[in-house]
């Protein structure tokens, strides 16, 4: 049996018919042509007949794709199937597709046709669309709730009369892969001419199967993929291409197939039509997700950091992306956060992991994700503690603010290991009623000569960062705080500056240790 699985994409048709507002013809043939860069052999680019902005949008991807087949879709109409050719009238490779409902349900309920009227207009259609391509799919509408006998005779009539691809979707996404895989094996042991086509599937996900019965059909000797890159499509969607692609490659050996996919160009594929499509790609997808590469428990990015093999069955390189990352939150262990350390430039030497580790969970468990930014903070800060200038911490602070009012300070400040020093003090705003309060316990005459507030990071999770200069005597002094509140942060920043002054030889150590 051949061993190349042929890659059918249908997010300009089938995924199209999902979004909320149409493609135009510009944003199709750029869907197009990353298509062809991803190596997909055939696009199907529309419905020509469906509207005049379908049937332009084919006739410019016919006009500019070269290396891939152009597939337009007709109903078993005579006008949808001259349409269908007049719109790939350019196309190197052009194919009809035709499709009917073959389902009893499909038959009797919607199409409202004797068996033998579906019949006729099955080979009709095939007869004409031979007129114009001698590349012809058919696709047996509802496949998944067909009769198996009835299936069987649909097929061996559409080889007949001329489709060299034959096209089994389950439409509405009913069947589980057993059953599905089943309906492949016993079309090719029943249906007599079946070897002189190519078997398709293209399944949707109303069940969470689409991936799972397409892999059944390939096991059953189905050589012809339809699906869409993420899986835009109909309802619940289409097959993800991009995971079986992977599943194929992953399990070349087990399958035994292969594509012409150039999987480095998925990732880069997967954000150009999540952007044109405005569908974004939710971050816990398989393959293309954010998380898909990302690793956030320190046992497992422990695993990673020795052997990628541990936790990775995909390289990120093989979908276009350069590495996985190892997220840092509070679920992240020594292992992650020292690694990190280390790619930023840091040296063992040049902080104790232990001690900073201990300053990174409270970080995280406050703030969840940190970032490299934060770390250097604590780094920084975890060197001032390691020059043990830390005679004075803060224990508590309280801010009452309100609008166009005073603001009043409350602080506890612990001066040495025994003495510990509240004061109360209202001011004008929070950050000068707090630094007034703070200075009423230490009581050193100091002068505020700068004082700056930053955001380190973006959006809502960003720390403030307070740098102040104080003149105290006649030297300067720098304070630097850091927290996720930014009245904390402030109050850090001068309790820095007087352990620096503590430190200095200009006081008399009037506090006992
Ligand atoms: C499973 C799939 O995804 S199939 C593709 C689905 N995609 C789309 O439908 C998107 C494009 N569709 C359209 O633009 C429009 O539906 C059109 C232009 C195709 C048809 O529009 P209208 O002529 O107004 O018909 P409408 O959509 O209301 O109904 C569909 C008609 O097509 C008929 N029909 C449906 N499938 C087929 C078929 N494969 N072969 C022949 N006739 C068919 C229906 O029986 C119905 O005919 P009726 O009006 O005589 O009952
Ligand atoms: C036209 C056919 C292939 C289809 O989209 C379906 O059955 O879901």
């Amino acid at each position: 049996m051949n061993k190349k699985v042929l890659i059918f994409d249908t997010t300009l048709r089938d995924g199209e018919q999902a979004l909320p507002a149409s493609l135009s013809s510009k944003e199709k043939l750029q869907i197009a042509l990353s298509l062809e860069r991803l190596g997909v052999d055939i696009i199907e680019a529309g419905f020509p007949i469906s509207s005049p902005g379908d049937f332009k949008s084919v006739e410019l991807i016919s006009k500019n794709i070269k290396n891939c087949k152009i597939c337009s879709l007709a109903r078993c109409l005579p006008q949808d199937i001259e349409t269908a050719s007049q719109a790939m009238k350019f196309a190197v490779s052009p194919r009809i597709h035709v499709f009917l409902g073959t389902s009893s349900i499909h038959i009797e309920s919607r199409l409202k046709k004797s068996f033998h009227e579906i019949t006729e207009m099955m080979i009709n259609a095939i007869k004409k669309a031979r007129k114009y391509t001698d590349d012809v799919e058919f696709s047996c509408e509802d496949a998944g709730r067909t009769s198996l006998d009835d299936l069987c005779f649909f097929v061996e009539k559409a080889i007949k009369y001329g489709a060299n691809t034959i096209n089994i979707p389950d439409t509405v996404g009913y069947t589980l892969p057993a059953q599905f895989k089943n309906i492949i094996e016993i079309l090719h042991k029943k249906v007599p001419n079946i070897h002189k086509a190519i078997i398709s599937v293209h399944c949707h996900n109303d069940l969470g199967m689409a991936v799972g019965n397409s892999i059944s059909a390939i096991e059953a000797g189905a050589r012809q993929i339809e699906g869409t890159i993420s899986g835009l499509g109909e309802r619940a969607g289409n097959a993800a291409l991009e995971e079986i692609i992977m599943a194929l490659k992953i399990h070349e050996k087990t399958l035994g197939v292969t594509t012409n996919i150039k999987t480095k160009e998925i990732y880069r594929t997967s954000k150009i039509i999540s952007q044109l499509c405005h569908t974004p790609i939710p971050v816990n997808k398989a393959i293309i997700g954010k998380n898909a590469f990302s690793h956030s428990s320190g046992i497992h990015q422990d695993g990673i950091l020795k052997n990628k093999k541990n936790y990775e069955i995909i390289d990120p390189v093989d979908i276009g992306l350069k590495k996985s990352i190892l997220n840092l939150t509070s679920r992240s262990g020594r292992a992650a956060v020292n690694h990190r350390m280390n790619e930023m430039g840091y040296q063992q030497k040049d902080y104790d992991i232990n001690k900073l580790y201990i300053d990174f969970l409270k970080l995280a468990d406050k703030k969840g994700q940190i970032f490299d930014y934060d770390l250097e903070a604590l780094a920084f800060i975890n060197n001032q503690k390691e020059k043990k200038i830390e005679f004075f911490q803060l224990k508590y602070f309280d801010i009452q603010s309100k609008l166009s009012g005073l603001s009043t300070a409350s602080v506890i400040l612990k001066c040495g290991s025994k003495k510990s020093i509240q004061e109360v003090t209202t001011k004008n705003g929070p950050i000068d009623a707090i630094y007034q309060a703070l200075n009423k316990a230490v009581l050193y005459p100091i002068k505020l000569k700068k004082f700056n507030l930053i955001a380190k990071g973006e959006g809502k999770d960003a720390l403030g960062q307070a740098n102040i200069l104080i003149k105290y005597k006649s030297r300067n002094f720098h304070g630097i705080g850091l927290s996720t509140d930014v009245i904390e942060a402030s109050a850090k920043a001068l309790i820095n500056v007087f352990n620096h002054i503590y430190q200095s030889d200009l006081i008399e150590k009037k506090f006992n240790k």
